[in-house]
C-alpha cells in the first residue's frame, strides 16, 4: 500500500490531501531489470543487519517504512524478537534523546500549546481522518525512565504505533501518533538549537489543563471511531488525565493500565511456580515495590486484583502490598506523601523511617520484588540473596526502561539467586545458561497488552475502557502460554507469537466490553468465541 500525499493549498492554509492510496508499481524502466520483492526483502534484511550501532538500525528501519510499509512490516513479523527492540524499547530511548538530531521526515502530529483555541483546524490537517482508529499521544513529559523531553517524546508514539500494526494488525493508515508540545523543563533541550520544539518551559498546569480538556473534545469531535493511548506523561498528569477522561471518551494510559495488566499476567504465573515450589498457598504472597509512580502505583492496583480473583477482600488485597519510594518505605507516620501514594501506605508499621532495600525486606519478607524505580543497581547482590534467602522461587521483576535503567540484569539475578529466580523485565535481557539448563528472562513490558488491548476495545467499538476490559487483556495474555512455554518456565508467551495472543487478548476484551455494556459493535454479541476470534483475525492488516 503506497500512500501518496500531495500539498494543497485552502483557505490560506497548506494541506496534505491523498491522491493515491492504491498499491502503486512503477512504471517499466523505473526498477533495475532483476528487481523482485522476495529478493529485495532479503536485500532489505541484509542492509539493517550490515550496520553495526542499534541507532543507525532504528534510522533505517524509520526509513524503510516511509519508502516501503509493506517490507518493514513483514521484516518486524518475521523476526519480532531481533526487531521489536530496534523500533520500541529500548532503541527507542535512544532515538527519542537524539530526536532532533536524527529527524529526517515529519510522522505523526505535533500539536503545541501555541495552537491552543485551535485544535480542530489542527486536526483537520490530518489527512487520513475518517481512517483513524487508533491515537498514541504523549506530552513528553516522562519518557520511558528518561524524564521530561518535550518534543523529543514523538518516536514513542510512533514506536508504540508501530507495535499495533505488527503485533495486532491495526493498518498503518488507521494511526495517529501524536506529540503534545506543551514545552519541557530539560534545559538541555532548550538551548540546543537543533531541538524541534517550543524553546519554552513547561506551561503552568491549569493552562494545560484547559489545552487537555480542549484536545480531548477536539479529537473526539473529528475522528469518532478513535481509541486513545495515553503514553509517558509524567505521574501526576497521567492519574489525573486518566481520571478526568476515561468516563467521557473510550481512552486508557499504557504506563499505568497497560503496565499494570502485563505485569498481573506475569506475576499469575510466576505465582503459580512459586507457589508450587514453596507450598505456600496464592493468597500469602507479598508483594515489595520500589517506585511509586505512575507506573509503581498503577501495577499495585492492578495486582490487588490477583488477590481478589483468589478470594481475598479489598482491604485483604490492599495489606499485601507495600511500596517504597525514594525515601524509604511509605507509612502513614512518615508525614506528608503525594495524593497516589496514601492509598498503599502502611498503617501496620510504626517503627522509625526504613531506607536500606535489604533491611525492608527482611522485615517484610516478601515473596515479589517489583521494580519502578529507574534506579539502575537497586536490587544488588544483597537484596537478591536476602529474596533468595526467604523464598525457594523469589519473584524479582525490575522493570524500569530503557535497559540501562533496569534495577538489576538476568544474569545477575540468576547468579545470586542460583537459578532460582522467576524474573520478568520492562526491557528484553539475553537468555542465561545456568547448571547446564537454559533460563530465559520474561519481558514484562507493556508491547504484550496494549496491541490486543486496543483491538479488542477498537473492534468492539467500546464507548470507554473498563477496568473489567484491562483485566480481561491480563487474564488473556496469562492464559496464552503453550504448553511448551510452560515447560520452559515462561512467564509470558514467545513474542513471535504476538498475533496469536492479541487475537486472544482481543476476544478477552470484547467479551468483557460486552459485560460491561460499552460495545457498540452489537453484532459480535451474537458470536461464539470461535466466531470472534474469525473475526477479528479477518480483520488484521497483513503486509
Ligand atoms: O515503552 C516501554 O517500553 C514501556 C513503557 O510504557 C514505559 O517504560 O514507559
Ligand atoms: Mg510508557
Amino acid at each position: 500500500m503506497t500512500i501518496v500525499l500531495t500539498p494543497v493549498w485552502s483557505n490560506g492554509v497548506q494541506k496534505l490531501k491523498v491522491i493515491s492510496a492504491a498499491p502503486t508499481k512503477p512504471a517499466h524502466g523505473l526498477l533495475p531489470p532483476a528487481h523482485n520483492d522476495a529478493i529485495h526483502y532479503q536485500r532489505c534484511l541484509a542492509q539493517l543487519r550490515s550496520k553495526d550501532r542499534n541507532i543507525e538500525k532504528y534510522i533505517y528501519l524509520s526509513q524503510l517504512k516511509d519508502a516501503d510499509p509493506s517490507i518493514f512490516y513483514r521484516m518486524c513479523l518475521a523476526n519480532m524478537a531481533e526487531i521489536t527492540p530496534l523500533i520500541y524499547t529500548p532503541t527507542v530511548g535512544d532515538a527519542c534523546l537524539q530526536f532532533s538530531q536524527i529527524f529526517r521526515r515529519p510522522e505523526g502530529l505535533f500539536i503545541s500549546i501555541k495552537d491552543k483555541g485551535n485544535i480542530g483546524k489542527i486536526l483537520r490537517n490530518w489527512p487520513r481522518i475518517s481512517e483513524a482508529r487508533i491515537s498514541v499521544v504523549t506530552d513528553g513529559s516522562r519518557i520511558l525512565g528518561l524524564g521530561d523531553l518535550g518534543v523529543n517524546g514523538m518516536p514513542i508514539s510512533i514506536g508504540k504505533l508501530s507495535l499495533y500494526v505488527a503485533g495486532a494488525g491495526i493498518r498503518p493508515e488507521s494511526t495517529i501518533p501524536i506529540c503534545l508540545d506543551l514545552g519541557t523543563d530539560t534545559q538541555k533541550f532548550l538551548d540546543d538549537p537543533l531541538y524541534l520544539g517550543l524553546r519554552q518551559k513547561r506551561v503552568p498546569t491549569k493552562e494545560a489543563d484547559e489545552f487537555m480538556e480542549e484536545f480531548m473534545q477536539e479529537m473526539a469531535a473529528h475522528f469518532p471511531k478513535l481509541l486513545i493511548q495515553f503514553e509517558d506523561f509524567s505521574t501526576d498528569k497521567a492519574f489525573a488525565y486518566l481520571d478526568r477522561f476515561r468516563h467521557r471518551y473510550p481512552l486508557f494510559n499504557d504506563d499505568i493500565q497497560g503496565t499494570g495488566a502485563v505485569v498481573l499476567s506475569g506475576f499469575i504465573n510466576a505465582a503459580k511456580l512459586s507457589s508450587a515450589a514453596s507450598g505456600r498457598p496464592l493468597t500469602d504472597h507479598r508483594i515489595l515495590f520500589l517506585g511509586a509512580g505512575s507506573a509503581g502505583v498503577g501495577v499495585a492496583m492492578q495486582l490487588m486484583s490477583f488477590f481478589k480473583l483468589h478470594g481475598l477482600s479489598t482491604e485483604e488485597a490492599r495489606s499485601r502490598i507495600y511500596l517504597v519510594d525514594s525515601q524509604g518505605l511509605i507509612f502513614d507516620g512518615r508525614g506528608p506523601m503525594a495524593e497516589h501514594k496514601k492509598y498503599f501506605s502502611r498503617t501496620d508499621y510504626q517503627g522509625p523511617p526504613m531506607t536500606d532495600l535489604t533491611e525492608i525486606i527482611k522485615l517484610v519478607r516478601p515473596t515479589a520484588l517489583m521494580g519502578l524505580s529507574t534506579t539502575k543497581g537497586a536490587f544488588n547482590q544483597s537484596v537478591i540473596q536476602t529474596m533468595s534467602a526467604l523464598n525457594p522461587r523469589p519473584i524479582v521483576f525490575p522493570l524500569s526502561n530503557p535497559v540501562r535503567l533496569s534495577e538489576c540484569e538476568f544474569h545477575e539475578a540468576v547468579e545470586w539467586s542460583q537459578g532460582r529466580v522467576l524474573f520478568a523485565s520492562g526491557s528484553p535481557f539475553p537468555e542465561e545458561e545456568y547448571g547446564g539448563k537454559m533460563l530465559y528472562p520474561g519481558q514484562g513490558n507493556n508491547m504484550y497488552i496494549f496491541p490486543g488491548l486496543g483491538l479488542g476495545a477498537i473492534l468492539a467499538r467500546a464507548s470507554a475502557v473498563t477496568d473489567s476490559m484491562v483485566e480481561a487483556s491480563s487474564l488473556g495474555l496469562a492464559d496464552a502460554l503453550t504448553a511448551d512455554e510452560r515447560a520452559d518456565d515462561l512467564l509470558y508467551p514467545r513474542v513471535e507469537r504476538i498475533r496469536e495472543i492479541s487475537t486472544e487478548i482481543a476476544l478477552a476484551v470484547i467479551r468483557a466490553a460486552q459485560k460491561a455494556g460499552v460495545d457498540r459493535s452489537t453484532d459480535l454479541r451474537k458470536m461464539s468465541d470461535a466466531e470472534v476470534r474469525a473475526f477479528v483475525q479477518e480483520r488484521m492488516y497483513n503486509p
